[in-house]
């Protein structure tokens, strides 16, 4: 099939990509002509695991393209997927000018029948707006379906490819004979493609989204009750998530969840609610939990360090709001290196793969390490902010000899408190009781 895919984000790319790979002529369209022009001479603008093969393999053997020229993309093409993007607007909202200012170009620009499709996420009702604006624009007649993607930066060319499910809102049969076909190859395993109305189909992204983040705010509040308690929560995770109705994933406490699309979603999912007159109130405390959450190791450095961190310097381990990702948008990091600013402490970070999205937006603010252990030469005290494998072992006894003192806050538990101890390292993590010396001094928390 001949496909069009307007915006070359981690969507975008990713969609393109991988329905090139399964034998679809795909061209990629973006307004950012820098972009276009790095992917054209083959390089990739975003780092995701998986891709880079398949992106090379597609581009060599003619199936995947990519232009700046809207019209030229979309002539030949029968479907067009939308995978702009939808931040949020001044109130919370998602801001639609994208996806509908798209629409209308497309609309303006067509000749054939169209089966128009929504990646990015979107409120319910923004399909009737876009079939709205291609009434108004056109007499050519099209199909505007709601297809919200579930894929996670880091994993998401596996997402793409062995889907849990794919969910199609359209009430359109010729729309749903052609995605069927066109979706085949990814649903071989008995995993669903599940049809409904657009309305349906788009709630289901920001409910899918706003759970699992309530997940996360449910396990950081337990987490630090833990720490009241004298629990373990990693314990209590895996006693909770063994039962099959709660399920082992997303249980996982931390320093908040980040990310272009969370924060951003159950803000507008709330507001949608707000707007039909519904006060969705789980939604306001998992808000209100993640965002104190992003604070809990600003407030255990300063329980540790008498309020004291000017002057101090901290080396950070992980930038990226998860791993396997270049990404920052609304990563914790940013928060902590915020307050550690503002209280007039020193900051040298390093992170495996987005260094340079930190360097761009906060420039030379703080220091870069070239390596993980450079990072730490002369620090007051190390901070884990991002799992990334490479900090999942490392060398203890030299960290031990480069901090000014040994000391260790993780955000991510990826340690044994027992086992720091154990090296002499003063260890607080999340939802566990500190180790090792001073001990005494912060708990209970
Ligand atoms: N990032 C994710 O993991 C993820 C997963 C599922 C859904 N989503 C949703 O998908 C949508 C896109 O997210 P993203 O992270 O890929 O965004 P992104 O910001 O990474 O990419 C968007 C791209 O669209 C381009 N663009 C903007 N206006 C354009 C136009 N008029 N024509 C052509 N290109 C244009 C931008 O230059 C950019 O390259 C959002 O609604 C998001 O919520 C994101
Ligand atoms: O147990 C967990 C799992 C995740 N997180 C945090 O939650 C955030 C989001 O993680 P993840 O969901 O893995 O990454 P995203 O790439 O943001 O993917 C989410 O957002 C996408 C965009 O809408 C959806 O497509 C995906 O299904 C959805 O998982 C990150 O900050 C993680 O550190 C935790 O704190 N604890």
């Amino acid at each position: 099939m001949k496909i069009a895919v307007i915006g070359t984000g981690y969507v975008g790319l990713v969609t393109g990509t991988c329905l090139a790979e399964t034998g679809n002529i795909v061209t990629c369209v973006d307004i950012n002509k820098q972009k276009v022009q790095m992917m054209q001479q083959g390089q990739l603008p975003i780092y995701e695991p998986g891709i880079e093969t398949l992106f090379h393999r597609n581009i060599i053997e003619e199936r995947l393209f990519f232009t700046a020229n809207l019209a030229g993309a979309i002539a030949d093409a029968t479907i067009i997927f939308l995978a702009l993007p939808t931040p949020p607007g001044a109130d919370g909202d998602a801001d639609l000018s994208y996806v509908l200012g798209a629409s209308k170009d497309i609309a303006l620009l067509i000749s054939s029948y169209k089966v128009i499709i929504t990646k990015s996420t979107v409120p319910v009702g923004t399909a009737d707006k876009v079939k709205a604006i291609f009434r108004q624009n056109t007499d050519v007649a099209v199909a505007v379906v709601s297809n919200p993607e579930f894929l996670r930066e880091g994993v998401a060319v596996e997402d793409f490819m062995k889907p849990d499910r794919i969910v199609i809102g359209t009430q359109d049969e010729r729309a749903k004979e052609i995605l069927t076909e066109l979706y085949a190859p990814y649903v071989r395993q008995g995993n669903p493609i599940i049809f409904m109305d657009e309305r349906s189909a788009e709630l289901t992204k920001y409910a899918a989204n706003s759970f699992l983040a309530t997940k996360i705010s449910f396990m950081n509040e337990i987490a630090n009750l833990c720490e009241k308690l004298g629990a373990d929560v990693d314990m209590v995770r895996l006693g909770v998530g063994a039962d099959e109705r709660i399920g082992k994933r997303f249980l996982f406490p931390g320093i908040g969840y980040g990310g272009s699309c969370f924060p951003k979603d159950v803000q507008a999912l709330a507001k949608s609610a707000e707007t039909n007159d519904y006060d969705f109130k789980i939604l306001h405390s998992v808000i209100q939990v993640n965002s104190l959450q992003k604070n809990v190791l600003i407030n255990k450095l300063n329980a540790f360090f008498n309020n004291d961190l000017k002057g101090k310097t901290f080396a950070l381990w992980g930038l990226s709001f998860k791993p396997e990702t270049d990404d920052i948008r609304e990563a914790p990091s940013l928060t902590v290196i915020g307050h550690l600013l503002k209280a007039g402490a020193k900051v040298v970070a390093y992170d495996p793969e987005a260094m340079n999205n930190v360097k761009a937006l906060i420039g030379e603010k703080i220091k870069y390490a070239d390596d993980q252990y450079d990072a730490l030469i002369g620090a007051d005290a190390l901070l884990i902010l991002t799992e990334w494998s490479v900090f999942r072992t490392p060398d203890f006894n030299r960290i031990k000899k480069l901090l000014a003192g040994p000391v260790i806050f993780d955000g991510r538990n990826l340690y044994s408190p027992h086992k720091m101890a154990g090296f002499g390292f003063y260890y607080n993590s999340i939802g566990r009781m500190a180790a090792g010396p001073k001990y005494a001094a912060v708990a209970p928390l």
